[in-house]
């Protein structure tokens, strides 16, 4: 069932410690069939070494096992969330990866200090609330609606990221493979701004025009860079 999905997130799920930005079993990938509703992410805690792409299981947007031998990522109610609220998201990937989880922990969202980040990132990388006691009962499923809400007040495709506090990142795209990109980005982004920060403590985001310039030159109807055909 859905073999040439699985095979795409087999293959994003691999880049995840290509890229460095999984240690052990420290993050996921999933993407979504819209046709069947289903969606085929990573199996919990399985070595990425060991990992096949007949290991992926799928998943109903219900959270019922459809196929697979393993048990599903731990946090597939996150991902499921984001599946169900957001049609245009077609892939997710949740890390700890270094930079962007020092942010998490930090409780800090990222500001848009240059044009790397506004390229890609439209305004600050948000930096969402812990979960109550309460909310904890369902952690990985109200994780993903925490994420939903801000994102419905928001635009989750001009910003296809957020950071989950005391916790880690999730980064989305149209596929998994481009939710991996993000992911790549948020890293990269992440790094240069505390960095940034260390080099001038009283740094200050770019100014708006700027950032309006870098995004709009790559999304959105008047976009011109690379090989764009009007
Ligand atoms: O957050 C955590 C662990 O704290 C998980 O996201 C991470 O280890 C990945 O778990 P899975 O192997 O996908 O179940």
């Amino acid at each position: 069932m859905l073999e040439e999905l699985k095979r795409k997130v087999y293959e994003a799920n691999m880049e995840l410690p290509r890229y460095g930005l999984v240690t052990f079993t420290w993050g996921n990938a999933s993407a979504i069939d819209r046709e069947t509703g289903l969606f085929v992410i990573k199996p919990s805690g399985v070595e990425y070494e060991k990992l096949r792409p007949e290991d992926m299981v799928v998943m109903d947007l219900n959270m019922k096992k459809v196929e697979g031998d393993l048990n599903p990522s731990s946090d597939t109610a996150t991902h499921c969330e984001l599946y169900r609220a957001f049609p245009s998201v077609g892939g997710v990937v949740h890390t700890h990866s270094c930079w962007a989880t020092s942010w998490a922990q930090a409780g800090r969202a990222i500001p848009c200090y240059g044009t790397t980040h506004a390229d890609y990132i439209y305004g600050e990388v948000p930096c969402l609330r812990n979960l109550t006691e309460e909310e904890l009962k369902d952690y990985e499923a109200n994780t993903g609606k925490l994420i939903v809400e801000y994102f419905r007040k928001g635009d989750v495709e001009a910003v296809p990221c957020a950071l989950c506090k005391n916790h880690g990142a999730f980064a989305w795209g149209k596929d998994a493979a481009e939710a991996v990109h993000n992911s790549v980005v948020l890293e990269e982004v992440a790094r240069m701004a505390a960095q940034c920060e260390m080099i001038n403590p009283r740094v200050a985001p770019a100014p708006q025009c700027l950032q309006d310039k870098h995004y709009f030159r790559k999304h959105g109807a008047n976009a011109y860079y690379g090989q764009v055909s009007h």
